[in-house]
């Protein structure tokens, strides 16, 4: 066998690992905080790779006033009962469950997953106010892969703006009154960014 044709530890991509989850935590007032840990995930290459195959993405329409308008990001929801794509993600979902069990008091059960294709796609401000969040403190662990798009939150009402940079592998956790207290947001951007993908783990009756 001829050393070219030798698999060196260049041509294997590196396999999904979780760095240690020691996340800073941000308290943003009102009873909200953000825990952001850049770089959880290693080798998150291989998880965007499937992430970015034909998993379901669906392309949402929306009424907006009088005209119906394409959700500007695709969309697909995992349940309680669906296996989730990769095995990196299940194993992220366990050792949250047990990270945040204390103050959370039940385990993450949905993964819903958003691909922004590109600095078109965004979400708006909003509060994930579907179901108990409206009225209780929770909390939504999103772990990013792909391109970095900025996760920002403001209070309701208004006030200042704080930017938490989501990049490949990073995790960013909203957790006590952010929901209720303060909205999220992606927005546009023009600048050349390629596809990103959110995901975003929730307990039971929480969106
Ligand atoms: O893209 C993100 O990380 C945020 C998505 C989000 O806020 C949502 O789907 O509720
Ligand atoms: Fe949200």
């Amino acid at each position: 066998m001829s050393l070219a044709h030798q698999p060196s530890m260049w041509d294997v991509a590196e396999e999904p690992s979780l760095a240690p989850l020691a996340p800073t935590r941000h308290r943003l007032g009102r009873g909200a905080w953000v825990d952001h840990l850049p770089g959880w995930v290693r080798g998150s290459d291989a998880v965007l790779e499937v992430l970015l195959g034909d998993i379901g993405w669906r392309a949402d329409r929306r009424q907006m006033y009088d005209r119906e308008v394409a959700v500007p990001r695709l969309l697909r929801w995992y349940g309680r009962d669906e296996a989730l794509p990769h095995p990196l993600l299940a194993e992220a979902r366990e050792t949250l469950d047990a990270h945040y069990a204390p103050e959370l008091g039940e385990p993450f059960v949905t993964a819903g997953m958003c691909l922004y294709r590109d600095g078109r796609d965004s979400v708006a401000w909003h509060g994930d106010r579907l179901g108990r969040s409206r009225t209780q403190d929770t909390i939504v662990a999103i772990v990013s892969f792909g391109s970095p798009r900025p996760l920002l939150l403001r209070p309701v009402g208004g006030g200042e703006t704080r930017r938490f940079p989501v990049g490949h592998g990073d995790l960013v956790v909203m957790g006590g009154s952010c929901q209720r207290t303060w909205e999220h947001c992606v927005p546009k951007t023009t600048k050349p960014v390629g596809p990103r993908v959110s995901v975003q783990f929730r307990p039971a009756g929480v969106a």
